[in-house]
């Protein structure tokens, strides 16, 4: 007869998931930093003590295992694809005449933020996180699951049990990255350039207490593969991941046609100093999946999305970061 885990470890175990999805998912903290990390120590501990309750989806793993000698290779189930790029309004309306020549005019569009950071897959079966690796070439990437595992926006259980596997941007946001650049510095060590440097080099190292410890967090925004379940457009599949339990970026926007397209990039090219992450652009997909199948692939690319890349923000050196060779 399988003994029975401490009620005490059962209870731990679910409240942090709980207060975990709250904090970290849903923007929407229901404790305090100094609660949580209380009952996370008294998990470990417990943890610690009853080893043989040992679960690889419990909260715990957030702090990070040992660190691995390398990568393994995986080949994604089906590929990680690139995006064509669009640069101005006269490339965006191409794109619309191009869309609405394959599936005629009744056609609407989901426009995303373009993070900066590290894009990955992460894979589930019934339900449980199981692996997670980096895009790669797109067929092939690195399993980082261990690093992956410490980013407390990546849920170990989803709602349902399904199999499936989404794509996502892994972040670090820009008061972490600030933050971290100062401490590099106190040690005399390099700083890293930008966030997304900041993203994947702490996710492309072998020791996961390292990248527990880097604030890094993620936006999903594809489904790769879902069995037993058709959505019908982009954006209710967005909603579907969000109420499995996945941190979807809430500044998304089903638009009606490409003006109310153009008017969303104009509006974030203006707003993108304000948020609390660095984005390189807006992708806008043709929301209805009928019409993305019509449309198809080139070899790389879907033909029902695109990027349309900001101008890179001007960086304003402050004079006591000039050094003054006087
Ligand atoms: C649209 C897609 C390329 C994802 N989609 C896929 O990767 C993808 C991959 C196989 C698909 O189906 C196939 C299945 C088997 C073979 C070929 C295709 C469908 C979509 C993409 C890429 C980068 C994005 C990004 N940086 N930010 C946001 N917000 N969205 C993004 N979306």
């Amino acid at each position: 007869m399988e003994q029975q885990a401490p009620k005490r470890l059962e209870e731990l175990r679910k409240l942090l998931e709980e207060y975990g999805h709250h904090y970290y998912v849903l923007d929407n903290p229901v404790v305090s930093d100094a609660e949580y990390d209380a009952l996370m120590q008294e998990l470990i501990q417990l943890e610690e003590q009853y080893p043989q309750f040992f679960s690889e989806d419990s909260p715990s793993v957030r702090v990070g295992g040992e660190p691995l000698p390398f990568f393994e290779k995986v080949e994604h189930r089906s590929p990680m694809l690139s995006l064509g790029n669009a640069f101005s309004d006269v490339d965006l309306r191409d794109f619309d005449r191009r869309v609405r020549q394959l599936v005629g005019d009744n056609v609407t569009y989901t426009c995303e933020l373009k993070i900066d950071g590290l894009a990955v897959s992460l894979v589930y079966e019934k339900g449980k996180f199981k692996r997670g690796a980096t895009r790669g070439d797109g067929t092939v990437g690195e399993d980082i699951t261990a690093n992956l595992k410490t980013i407390p926006a990546i849920p170990l259980r989803l709602k349902e049990q399904v199999n499936i596997e989404v794509r996502g941007e892994a972040f670090m946001p820009k008061g972490s990255f600030e933050a971290l650049n100062v401490a590099k510095e106190k040690v005399g060590e390099e700083k890293f350039a930008n966030p997304r440097n900041a993203a994947a080099g702490s996710l492309r190292q072998l020791d996961p207490k390292l990248a527990a410890k880097r604030n890094l967090s993620i936006f999903i925004y594809a489904i790769g593969y879902l069995e037993e379940k058709e959505v019908p457009s982009h954006h209710e599949g967005i909603h579907y991941l969000k109420e499995l339990g996945f941190r979807v970026n809430k500044e998304s926007r089903h638009c009606s046609s490409i003006e109310e397209v153009i008017a969303y990039t104009e509006e974030w090219v203006q707003k993108r100093g304000e948020l609390p992450y660095e984005i390189d652009g807006i992708v806008i997909k043709v929301d209805r999946l009928d019409q993305q199948k019509e449309m198809g692939f080139t070899a790389k690319s879907p033909r029902w999305a695109i990027a349309f890349k900001f101008p890179a923000e001007e960086v304003v050196t402050t004079l006591e970061d000039i050094e003054l060779n006087i």
